[in-house]
């Protein structure tokens, strides 16, 4: 089961690599793991089991993440209106890859954090509002998705971290808080 301590810092070198491709289909290794990711979120965000547990809720979550380079994320993040089920995502992604995105930009209002940082970086993670992501599931199927708002939010942090990314990367040093005309700020 995957906890903290499994975690990466930042710091550690494999938070910077390229993450590898998978195989499709994922072997059994890349299945599991791929379970105990989502299964991490899932107890991230459960009261008991998150302190129990000592685990800072989280709605997605990298291989490398785990000083695993390979280009695997699971994403949970929970539908706030329970009659739009689909306004949530949970699932895991194998050799995810953003097809295109719109020219809007969006970005979360709170900024954003890492559960790899351990600090508060404050400013704007200025990123496009929609995105269209091809993904193999467990089973080698293709999904190719549409994602809009703060689902599009996540999987863009997620796929960052599979190519050496972090979210402060994306922050304007000089003026963290500048917000360009027409960004989308999701609160
Ligand atoms: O790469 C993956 N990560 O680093 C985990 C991150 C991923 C999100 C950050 C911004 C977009 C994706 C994460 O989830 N967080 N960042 C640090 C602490 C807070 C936590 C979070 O936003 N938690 C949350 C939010 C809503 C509901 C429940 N929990
Ligand atoms: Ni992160």
């Amino acid at each position: 089961m995957i906890t903290m301590d499994d975690i990466i810092r930042e710091g550690h070198p494999t938070l910077r690599a390229v993450a590898k491709e998978v195989p499709i289909p994922p072997v059994a290794e890349d299945v599991e793991l791929g379970k105990e990711m989502l299964q991490f979120l899932k107890n991230s965000q459960d009261p008991e089991k998150a302190e129990e547990l000592h685990l800072r809720g989280g709605v997605g979550l990298a291989a490398p993440q785990l000083d695993i380079s390979k280009r695997i994320i699971a994403v949970h993040v929970p539908s706030i209106d329970p009659e739009k089920p689909e306004s949530g995502i949970s699932t895991v992604m194998y050799n995810p890859k953003i097809l295109s995105h719109s020219v809007q930009e969006a970005c979360l209002g709170e900024g954003e954090g890492c559960l790899s940082v351990d600090r508060e970086v404050p400013g704007y993670v200025v990123r496009a509002a929609r995105i269209t992501v091809s993904y193999f599931d467990a089973e080698g199927e293709k999904h190719k998705i549409r994602l809009k708002n703060y689902n599009a939010i996540v999987v863009q942090h997620e796929i960052d971290h599979i190519n050496g990314i972090m979210f402060y990367d994306h922050i304007d040093e000089k003026n963290p808080l500048k917000l360009k005309d027409g960004v989308l700020v999701i609160d």
